[in-house]
């Protein structure tokens, strides 16, 4: 894979699908294509797969099942297609498509509550078609998919995905075929789980210019591009000093954390402020670390950026702290405390400001819901990067990092074996690590963000169940100097 690839909003595929067919090939052509694209996946990844069930819907994606299910038939398979379609099938192309099958002797039965056994289910239910959640009827379709002892493969999107993500039932498939342009949004969130193996098929369009990219998808070959050799004649002075504030009493091993991970990705120094408890425990782990005692508070002319937040608390303690870093204009990665402080007091920003929200941090920066944040990542991210004129990195499955004017970038990397306490700590001190070395805050957010998950993709070889934050450290040091 290229190291930052283009992914496209569903309005942009479907522009690209309308210049396509005014262009270069009809819409039975590329439903043709489309349906030749699915039936070869599905032999490469179920060769065996003898008993074909396909569950077609009434607009293109059903007639994308109808190809597939004719070239199934006419391969001699079991081909079963139930029609789900309430009010018939009102898309021409479609239309077509299912005489042909028929025409050729295959087999269409209505929907009925219930779908019949098969070694392989294909999902041609709803396509990019689908504009709210499924209604009543097609999400009974959608559970029965899902309750089906097959592998399922979704053509183009998993049925119950739509532009902005998954807004109720959703088919959770094995793998996704997508059409013409891989789509942004399959690549976050729940979206992300649903898909299973992602695969892209062109439909060989050509002579028709694809749009811009609304996302560029990175995945841990794309570290070099951040992440150069130092100068043989640096000296730590010119690496960054990174000052890591957080810890409040009980929560000592989340700056820690932060500000190990700092030193472990390059910061030339690296200073806590803590509680002065906490100093003997910070300093016997990690000698290399400073640690400033607390009447002297936060010197903010020392360090050349800033991590703040990690169990920093919501007391007077820390939202002193914060609102001193705040007032001084300093490179800063605001995590955890720090960004729901922020979220309850709608402080300004200093300008060159990382948020690093999980879902639930990023509904309280909203002013809305964990769901609604989840139900659309992509517009959640742009919509705080616009509020706090910040760089935000959302974290999660499919980790977003969005500021004003930048196409966005969203990790193919990370695993759920990161879902664990101390993981987002790591993060901010990474981040901040970065932007002490010179990184613009929107290049650190994101080479620390894919730095963090490649490393934590590294850590999980032994398994992704009992994986620690702190054993990211050895891997961020290695991959933070790519050959
Ligand atoms: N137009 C083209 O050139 C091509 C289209 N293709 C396929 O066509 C699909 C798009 O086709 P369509 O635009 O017809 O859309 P879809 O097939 O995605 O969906 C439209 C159908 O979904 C139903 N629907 C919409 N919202 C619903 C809701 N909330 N609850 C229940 N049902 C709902 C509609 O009644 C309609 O029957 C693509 O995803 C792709 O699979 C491919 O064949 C590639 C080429
Ligand atoms: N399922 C997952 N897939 C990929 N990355 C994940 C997953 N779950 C968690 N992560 C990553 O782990 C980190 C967790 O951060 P956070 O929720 O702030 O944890 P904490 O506050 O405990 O440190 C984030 O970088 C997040 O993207
Ligand atoms: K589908």
């Amino acid at each position: 894979m290229r190291d930052l690839s283009p992914l496209f909003a569903t309005d942009s595929v479907r522009r690209f699908e309308a210049d396509a067919i005014a262009v270069a090939a009809d819409e039975a052509v590329l439903m043709e294509r489309a349906g030749q694209a699915a039936w070869r996946r599905a032999l490469e990844l179920w060769p065996s797969a003898a008993r074909l069930l396909v569950v077609c819907g009434a607009g293109g994606n059903g007639g994308d099942g109808f190809v597939f299910a004719r070239l199934a038939h006419e391969s001699g398979r079991q081909v079963t297609v139930v029609e789900h379609a309430p009010r018939g099938i009102h898309h021409a192309a479609a239309a077509a498509a299912r005489s042909r099958f028929v025409d050729a002797g295959g087999n269409v039965e209505p929907w009925r509550d219930a779908l019949p056994d098969a070694d392989l289910v294909v999902d041609a239910l709803l396509g990019i078609g689908l504009t709210a959640e499924p209604r009543n009827d097609a999400a009974a379709a959608i559970s029965a998919i899902n309750a089906h002892a097959a592998p399922v493969l979704a053509l183009d999107v998993p049925s119950g995905v739509d532009a902005r993500g998954v807004p109720g039932e959703a088919v959770r498939a094995q793998a996704t075929i997508e059409f013409l342009l891989p789509k942004a949004v399959l690549r976050t969130g729940r979206a992300l789980e649903c898909a299973g193996r992602l695969s892209c098929a062109a439909l060989e369009v050509t002579g028709v210019t694809p749009p811009a990219p609304n996302a560029l998808l990175a995945d841990a070959s794309g570290l070099s591009r951040w992440l150069r050799p130092r100068r043989s004649d640096t000296h730590k002075g010119e690496q960054g000093r990174v000052a890591c504030v957080g810890g409040d009493t009980g929560s000592a091993g989340a700056i820690l954390l932060c500000a190990e991970a700092a030193a472990r990705t390059g910061a030339g120094l690296v200073r806590v402020h803590t509680r002065d408890a906490h100093h003997a425990a910070l300093l016997a782990r990690r000698p290399e670390l400073m640690a400033t005692p607390e009447c002297e508070g936060v010197d903010v002319d020392w360090p050349d950026a800033i991590a703040i937040g990690p169990g920093l608390g919501q007391g007077n303690w820390g939202f002193a702290h914060l609102h001193r870093v705040l007032q001084a204009d300093i490179a800063c990665v605001l995590d955890a405390d720090a960004v729901t402080i922020v979220a309850r007091h709608g402080f300004t920003l200093p300008t060159r400001s990382v948020l690093t929200p999980h879902p639930g941090e990023a509904a309280r920066l909203l002013g809305t819901t964990t769901n609604d944040v989840q139900r659309d990542r992509f517009g959640s991210a742009a919509a705080i990067a616009d509020r706090y004129r910040a760089v935000v990195v959302l974290k999660g499955a499919g980790t977003i990092v969005a500021a004003a004017g930048r196409v966005p970038l969203v990790l193919d990397a990370g695993n759920p074996g990161m879902a664990t306490g101390g993981m987002g700590d790591v993060l901010a001190g990474v981040i901040a690590a970065l932007m002490g070395q010179g990184m613009a805050p929107f290049d650190a957010a994101c080479a620390g963000a894919l730095l963090h998950s490649a490393a934590g993709d590294a850590a999980a070889a032994d398994g992704e169940r009992g994986l620690l934050a702190a054993d990211l450290m050895p891997q961020l040091r290695r991959l933070a100097n790519p050959a």
